[in-house]
């Protein structure tokens, strides 16, 4: 299993304490490509912040590959975060004054497992997988909504993460990007067995995932 959430619970104290997600367990196997859909407040976000290990206050146990990671320090899971989970956002959040090619290759350089030079040419593999390698030297600001997009993703691939998140990451897109945005997942689900959990309201998206867990109120009902 690449990742299981048993029994979350989380409240938020705002200032009264009002309880967001109930006993919520999942499991997310290798290479699967799965969603999670609910209306709007349900707690989709705030499910998919705990699993990626970014909000640490909640009840219940999260284990990524094989490792229990409820308890760990922030620093040991900042390292599980840049190691094995890859994000992308609603907004793409790219350094606007550098390169394509530099925001790609920021997240390795920052994990500094490989050279420089390796990460370079990893990074436009990625960018040509994602039809942007023509576009490696162009500033971030240069480019259209869709196509930061696209850079935000060849981005969270560079280390090799064994899994994609993404909160809305088509939230901010036109039909056409939106689109361009899936079939990526989709190519890099089919063609690469890449797993990818990706929050979304959207239906469409949704029924082209290989699982959808839909949340209400809290709770994972299907
Ligand atoms: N920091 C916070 N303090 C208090 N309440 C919060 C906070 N963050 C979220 N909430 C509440 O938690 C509930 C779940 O929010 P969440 O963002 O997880 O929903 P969602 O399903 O992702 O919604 P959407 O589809 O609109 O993004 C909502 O009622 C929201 O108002």
């Amino acid at each position: 299993m690449l990742l299981e959430a048993k029994h979350i619970n989380k409240s938020f104290h705002d200032p009264v304490t009002v309880p967001i997600l109930k006993d919520v367990s999942i499991e997310i196997p290798k290479g699967q490509f799965t969603s999670i859909v609910g209306k709007s407040g349900c707690g989709k976000s705030t499910l998919l912040y705990i699993l990626s290990t970014m909000d640490t206050d909640y009840e219940g146990e999260l284990w990524i590959d094989g490792t229990r990671l409820t308890g760990k320090t922030e620093a040991e899971l900042a390292s599980v975060r840049n190691e094995k989970i890859g994000f992308v956002f609603q907004f793409h959040y790219l350094l606007n004054e550098f390169s394509v090619l530099q925001n790609v290759m920021l997240p390795g350089l920052k994990l500094g497992k490989i050279s420089p030079q390796e990460l370079e040419h990893r990074a436009i593999e990625h960018l040509r997988k994602l039809g942007m390698d023509s576009k490696a030297l162009k500033k971030a600001n240069q480019l259209s909504g869709g196509e930061k997009q696209r850079v935000a993703i060849a981005r969270a691939l560079i280390n090799d993460p064994l899994i994609i998140m993404g909160d809305e990451p088509t939230g901010n897109l036109d039909k056409k990007n939106t689109e361009v945005v899936f079939d990526i997942f989709c190519q890099l689900s089919e063609e690469y067995k890449q797993s990818l959990l990706i929050v979304t309201h959207d239906p469409n998206f949704a029924e082209r995932t290989q699982r959808i867990i839909e949340m209400e109120d809290g709770r994972v009902i299907q």
